[in-house]
């Protein structure tokens, strides 16, 4: 067995309480072996956290890794305008180097602000796989199925591929990656084939993951036409169940929480991307108060512009208290939880709590700068205050993958440049 000890820190419990504490992991079993003090002695190597927090790696519940290709290429839209003008006429023209590239790029950025673990739906999905493996994360990745605009035998082959890709994906990096069967939304892709493919994703024994009631646009039509709410019209589809995901759940009414908190879905609450796209706010609150199992995303890297989880915290609990009228709903402990634990139970991975048995993965943050002093309350630290470029070392899978702001896996100058070129030459594509 080789030993990794992260020495010296202050580590962030599953309570939320904070303890002086080394935290000793097995870097074959890449698992958590104890919390405690003095453990660095009998390890085969440390990692030092004078000064630091400990934190669990941040889970990012909802993703489109990839889109760090388009981050700044069409802001300011609503976000059917933006999907239909501007990033679907642009990813039409996306090969799989070009998305390799630009995961590579995400998968960096996510290393550098402690994010171990994310879920995302995209295409080329068997490249970014390949990509997230090589790098070290942990991930639950699948297809993004579109019907709209397409004819049957193209609709159907695109869910086949949904199908195919999440089980030959399944398992691969050492058991890091797994999959989702993910049709993108209860409006893209039309009710026939949601029928047909969610039963054959069952039978593969994978979770359904999709967009839903994301903005008010996209629940009219679904009401007038079917005479029920979206979730209703996805729990008689079967795409409800405690191993299933939404992204967004901005506009739900109250049977619809009571729906999702009966059946154990998982909301990932997207608090940037839903500001930047004027969608709306989600009622976090009543949410976590109803017993939703909710965790945090930052969506796409064209719709935020960053893939920071210290970010989405932050945005969580402040528009969290703007959509309950009520400065102390979405409170920092909330929202710490959901960036980690909350994404990692409603994703389903074990990930997302710092305690024996547990993936080793975490996050060491660097206590000491003038934005993270005076040091009364490290939750509130990590909710309010800390950024990305304040964490030092990132591990995942009992394996360092940033040490001292320096990734291991990947050399970050080559990410840069090989992205830089695949995004000019993408975006010159889509504009011939
Ligand atoms: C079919 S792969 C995923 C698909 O989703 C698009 N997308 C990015 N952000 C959002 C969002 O907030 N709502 C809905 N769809 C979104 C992405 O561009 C891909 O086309
Ligand atoms: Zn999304």
């Amino acid at each position: 067995m080789t030993t990794l000890a992260i020495t010296g820190g202050r580590v962030l419990r599953p309570d939320l309480s904070v303890t002086t504490a080394d935290v000793l992991l097995d870097g074959d079993a890449g698992e958590v072996l104890e919390v405690g003090p003095d453990l660095g002695g009998a390890a085969d190597e440390t990692l030092n956290a004078d000064g630091s927090l400990v934190t669990p790696g941040f889970v990012n519940g909802h993703c489109h890794v990839a889109m760090t290709l388009l981050r700044g290429y069409a802001d300011d839209k609503p976000l059917d305008a933006w999907l239909q003008e501007d990033i679907w006429p642009a990813e039409a023209e996306l090969t799989a180097e070009t998305v390799r590239a630009g995961t590579e790029l995400g998968v960096l950025e996510m290393i550098k602000s402690g994010v171990t673990a994310f879920a995302d739906m995209y295409f080329f999905v068997p490249t970014i796989a390949e990509t997230v493996a090589d790098a070290g994360l942990r991930a639950r990745l699948g297809h993004g199925v579109i019907s709209v605009g397409k004819d049957d035998e193209a609709a159907r082959e695109d869910a086949r591929e949904g199908l195919a890709v999440a089980e030959e994906i399944d398992g691969l990096g050492d058991g890091r990656i797994s999959s989702a069967f993910m049709p993108h939304s209860l409006t893209t892709v039309d009710g026939e084939y949601l029928s047909e493919f969610v039963p054959q994703a069952r039978d593969l024994d994978v979770p359904i993951h999709y967009h839903a009631n994301e903005t008010a646009d996209e629940v009219a039509p679904i009401v007038d036409e079917h005479g029920e709410r979206p979730l209703e019209y996805a729990a008689e589809r079967g795409m409800l169940e405690s191993e299933d995901f939404i992204a967004h759940g901005v506009h739900v009414d109250d049977r619809e929480i009571e729906l999702l908190a009966e059946a154990g879905t998982g909301v990932i609450h997207c608090p940037a991307s839903n500001m930047k796209l004027a969608s709306g706010m989600a009622p976090v609150q009543r949410l976590r108060e109803a017993g939703v199992t909710v965790g945090l995303g930052t969506d796409g890297a064209a719709s935020n512009n960053d893939l920071s989880m210290l970010d989405e915290a932050r945005d969580a609990a402040m528009l969290g208290k703007l959509a309950a009228d009520d400065a102390s709903a979405v409170p920092a402990e909330a929202v710490v939880e959901m960036a980690t634990h909350g994404s990692a139970d409603a994703v389903g991975l074990e990930s997302g709590r710092l305690e024996a048995g547990a993936p080793a993965d975490l996050a060491v943050i660097d206590l000491e700068t003038p934005h993270l002093t005076p040091r009364h309350d490290l939750v509130s630290h990590l909710a309010y205050a800390a950024a990305a470029a304040d964490v030092r070392h990132t591990v995942c899978d009992g394996r360092v993958l940033m040490r001292d702001r320096e990734v291991q896996t990947l050399d970050e100058a080559t990410v840069r440049d090989r992205a830089s070129e695949a995004a000019e030459s993408l975006v010159a594509r889509a504009g011939e």
